[in-house]
């Protein structure tokens, strides 16, 4: 069963998280971001989600707190059969880098403040921005400044995962596409996550549009590899592609024509490790309909089932 999964929260005049839990062509929703990232142990992280939430923080933070739409809609996602992550980083990020120490308490800040619900955690301090509802894991769109401490962040992630074991909670990276990944080749390599979805856009000669063009400089191939040899061989990869023309940078979207022999190559050759699409992102697919009215996710479902 391959996934499409798409980045939600960044988008221009976006709709509603429930509108695109709604849309039965996708199957995974990162929402972004965790875009401030702590840089000594009990700082708070902060987050930006774009026209959601109603623009009060926690006091003395860059936290958002009235992000009402979004608890309000988790559980229509989950009601929908949709696995919801929390994406951290973003192009606009100030990861910082981190020590084990602070990687560590980062991690926890997030478990028990977007994880299942803790009425000790609660008691202890941590917030619950998006109330009682629990995401599905959390999400590395590390754009910069990358290290060690995603690692630990991940591996202590994994720790709190384990004491969940009736619910399925994952880890997922969005590197971009050239190898080595300057920001998340430690983490892929040493701790273990469940998606690797690549920005095959932005850098052309990695890019799908390099493959569009004939050139065999499109690594999906050479990520296989970087997988197999990783933390996490059972890991899927999915091809990450912008869900519309301004979506990246000039060049890089595919239309569902030029989408076609890519997937129809990969699923071949790779069944085992292709685990699907991921778009960036949610709103410019909404606004990026083909002839027949479709979405853009929904023309990638179709080219993935067809
Ligand atoms: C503008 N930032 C991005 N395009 N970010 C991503 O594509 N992250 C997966």
């Amino acid at each position: 069963k391959s996934n499409v999964a798409v980045y939600y929260g960044q988008g221009a005049n976006q709709l509603r998280l429930s509108h695109f839990c709604q849309e039965t062509s996708l199957d995974i929703i990162n929402l972004g971001f965790i875009n401030v990232f702590p840089e000594e142990v009990g700082d708070w992280p902060g987050s930006n989600f774009g026209n959601q939430c109603d623009g009060t923080y926690y006091a003395d933070s860059l936290l958002l707190a009235g992000c009402h739409q979004i608890w309000e809609d988790i559980p229509v996602c989950k009601a929908m059969g949709k696995t919801i992550l929390l994406s951290l980083g973003g192009s606009s990020a100030d990861p910082g880098v981190m020590s084990h120490e602070v990687a560590e308490w980062f991690a926890d800040f997030l478990w028990y403040s977007f994880g299942p619900y803790n009425a000790s955690a609660v008691e202890q301090g941590f917030p619950r921005p998006f109330q009682n509802n629990s995401v599905d894991g959390f999400d590395f769109d590390i754009e910069s400044d990358g290290g060690h401490g995603y690692g630990s962040m991940i591996d202590r992630l994994r720790d709190h995962y384990t004491n969940y074991p009736e619910h399925q909670f994952y880890i997922s990276g969005a590197p971009q596409c050239p190898i080595p990944d300057l920001q998340l080749s430690y983490a892929i390599q040493n701790s273990h996550f469940d998606f690797i979805w690549v920005q095959f856009y932005n850098t052309f000669a990695c890019s799908a549009r390099a493959f569009v063009e004939g050139l065999t400089t499109f690594n999906f191939a050479s990520w296989v590899d970087v997988i197999q040899a990783s933390a996490n061989p059972d890991a899927k990869l999915y091809i990450g592609l912008p869900a519309g023309e301004a979506a990246a940078n000039a060049g890089y979207y595919l239309d569902e024509t030029e989408v076609w022999p890519l997937i129809s190559e990969y699923i071949q050759s790779y069944p085992d490790t292709f685990g699907g699409i991921m778009l960036w992102e949610a709103t410019a697919s909404e606004n990026n309909l083909d002839a027949r009215g479709l979405t853009y996710a929904e023309q990638m479902k179709e080219i993935l089932y067809h």
